[in-house]
């Protein structure tokens, strides 16, 4: 009965299906959670779905940036980019299941017993984790009704840049999502940079990762969605789960029990393939 995390897929199925061999992952027994963006820059994006999804209660999964940006292409709410390579799954003829399945995905997720929680990319330290879920949940209950394609519409965009309770509407749904699927730096008040994807010794001046803030509260936080972070982090508080597999580095399970890490070697490489183009 083992706990796994693992973090950005990005359509590296054959990897994908690696690692749950290495972890002889076993989905009647085992759990797996999915740290978000399992779609897209990498080549199988409609396996790597219909795989997550087939694993039913198996699999907790939260969304990330590419997840959303693939629900609001196939929704008719944002063209699709020409670095997307998610065109597999919109030509599908299950697409609209499995966008329902998407849809249906959480923000957060919590074991309150083991004290652990996982969201694509952070949560920031002037929310409590109490109130983090109560947040995600704002997102998670419009991209269930049918507000859902006026939200994807206006969910992009870079503002506002920091959080305040009063936020209402679209910019109080914009700013959530921003923390749980975009964020990286941020300053002590909470400000967001969205400039800078580099490593943590890149931090804007008055910025640093998110996850350096002290915060109250023993809960671990488990994230991807930082692939120049390489799985590491220097708060032992935080499990950083992307390791760049879609950027030729590795995908990685780790163990929430035993925090045991397995890694399986990409075989992709997204600049490579960029650079062949
Ligand atoms: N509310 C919203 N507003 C705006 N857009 C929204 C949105 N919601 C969803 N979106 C969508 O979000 C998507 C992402 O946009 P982008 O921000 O353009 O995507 P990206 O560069 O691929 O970043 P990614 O999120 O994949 O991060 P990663 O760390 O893996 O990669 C980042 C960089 O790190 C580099 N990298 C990887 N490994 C590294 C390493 N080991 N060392 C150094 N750099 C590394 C890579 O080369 C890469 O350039 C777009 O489709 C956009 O439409």
């Amino acid at each position: 009965m083992a706990i796994y995390a693992v973090g950005d897929i990005q359509g590296c199925y054959e990897n994908f299906c690696c690692l749950l061999d290495e972890i002889k992952f076993d989905s009647s027994n085992d759990t797996l959670w999915v740290a978000g963006d399992l779609v897209n820059r990498g080549p199988d994006s409609l396996k790597t779905v219909r795989h997550i999804k087939s694993l039913g209660k198996s699999a907790r999964v939260v969304l990330g940036n590419h997840d959303l940006h693939l629900l609001a292409v196939a929704r008719g709410a944002q063209s699709r980019k020409r670095k997307d390579t998610f065109g597999d799954i919109l030509d599908a003829p299950d697409v609209d299941e499995l966008m329902d399945w998407l849809r249906h995905q959480k923000l957060m997720v919590r074991d309150k017993t083991r004290k652990i929680v996982m969201t694509h990319a952070g949560v920031p330290h002037i929310w409590k984790i109490k109130q983090a879920k109560r947040y995600a949940k704002e997102i998670e209950t419009v991209l269930k009704s049918d507000d859902c394609d006026a939200f994807l519409k206006e969910m992009y965009g870079n503002t506002p840049k920091m959080w305040c309770e009063s936020l209402a509407g679209m910019e109080r749904l914009r700013v959530i999502t921003n923390y749980f699927t975009r964020m990286r730096f941020i300053d002590e008040g909470g400000v967001l940079d969205f400039d800078s994807k580099l490593g943590p010794l890149n931090a804007p001046p008055g910025y640093k990762p998110w996850y350096a803030f002290t915060r109250n509260g023993s809960s671990k936080i488990i994230f991807g969605h930082w692939a120049a972070l390489e799985g590491r982090v220097s708060n032992p508080q935080m499990v950083a789960v992307d390791t760049g597999c879609v950027w030729g580095g590795k995908l990685t399970a780790v163990n929430l029990e035993t925090w045991e890490r397995t890694s399986c070697a990409c075989n992709f490489d997204e600049r490579a393939s960029k650079d062949n183009q």
